[in-house]
């Protein structure tokens, strides 16, 4: 009875990670049915496909901590845009072997307004809603993680050309409703799975799930191509603005995130000293040009 009715999405899986029983709530918030989870192994459902690395962590702290508390990736919800804490509890025996696991899903909605408001904030940038520079470190991080081969991914580094000059001219309510505007037309066009994240400034990083050499580079164009339209902005102004990008796809090379994104703004680097309102790819000796 509590069990069913805890406002807080619940799984019991045996040691393995197979779905005993679940709870309404647990539907409410990932979009499966209990007869859908029924017997289904969850590791292989949410964990697995983030990557074997974060598998064998998660496998590794309740083997011996018997806990493990992290976020449920999003792309493995049915009802992918929202972001759950999960938290995995171990039930032991004497010999402190695994029997059963329970699985939480906390339900954020429950937290008071001013908490909940504390949370999107630490993930979110206040100006343009999208998630900040936190946010796109844990999914690059999520990103690398991936065994490589069968999923290339590439980070986009986007800076505005002459965005000072907007400010000086228009002053900087107008730009921050540029960058408002642009914000809104780069999430438009890009897949649910892609981010977009603002670093902060005029600087804007698109994480671009699965996507070949080719394809980053395909984007890259229409991401340019986006800027050939002027903004009509909510204060009647209308401004034309460039961008600039530059691309680090994923190396086969273990990495972390700063690096990569590092790699990233020196391609954006090149791709301003050639001239602004291109693309340039990173390589590892040398910048390649588009
Ligand atoms: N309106 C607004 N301006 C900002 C914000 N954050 C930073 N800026 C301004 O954005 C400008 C960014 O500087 P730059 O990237 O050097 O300007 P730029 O003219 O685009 O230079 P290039 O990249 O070389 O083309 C600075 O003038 C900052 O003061 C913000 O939140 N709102």
């Amino acid at each position: 009875m509590i069990f069913e009715h805890c406002p807080d999405g619940i799984v019991i899986t045996d040691a393995r990670g197979c779905v005993i029983e679940s709870n309404a709530s647990f539907t409410r918030m990932t979009g499966y049915t209990v007869d859908e989870l029924f017997d289904k192994n969850l590791f292989c459902l949410w964990v697995a496909n983030d990557g074997r690395t974060h598998y064998r962590t998660i496998r590794r702290s309740i083997a011996y901590t018997g806990y493990w508390q992290g976020e449920v990736s999003p792309r493995l919800m049915r009802n992918y845009m929202h972001r759950y804490p999960l938290r995995i509890n171990a039930i032991r025996n004497e010999q402190q072997k695994a029997l059963a696991l329970i699985w939480t899903l906390s339900d954020e909605t429950r937290l008071p307004e001013k908490q909940r408001e504390l949370v999107r904030l630490a993930h979110h940038d206040p100006l343009t809603g999208l998630p900040n520079r936190r946010s796109l470190m844990a999914r690059l991080e999520c990103m690398l993680n991936r065994p490589r081969r069968d999923t290339p991914s590439a980070v986009l580094y986007l800076d505005l050309d002459g965005f000072k000059q907007v400010n000086d001219t228009f002053g900087h309510k107008t730009g921050d409703n540029l960058l408002q505007a642009i914000a809104a037309r780069l999430s438009a066009r890009l897949r649910h799975n892609d981010m977009l994240a603002r670093l902060g400034g005029d600087e804007f990083v698109i994480a671009l799930e699965r996507n070949s050499h080719e394809d980053a580079a395909v984007v890259a164009e229409h991401i340019i191509e986006q800027f050939q339209t002027s903004f009509e902005l909510a204060d009647g102004n209308i401004v034309h603005i460039g961008a600039s990008v530059g691309i680090a796809s994923l190396p086969h090379d273990r990495i972390g995130a700063e690096l990569l994104l590092d790699r990233a703004d020196r391609a954006l680097y090149a791709a301003k000293r050639a001239g602004k309102g291109v693309y340039r790819f990173f390589e590892s000796s040398r910048v390649e040009d588009a």
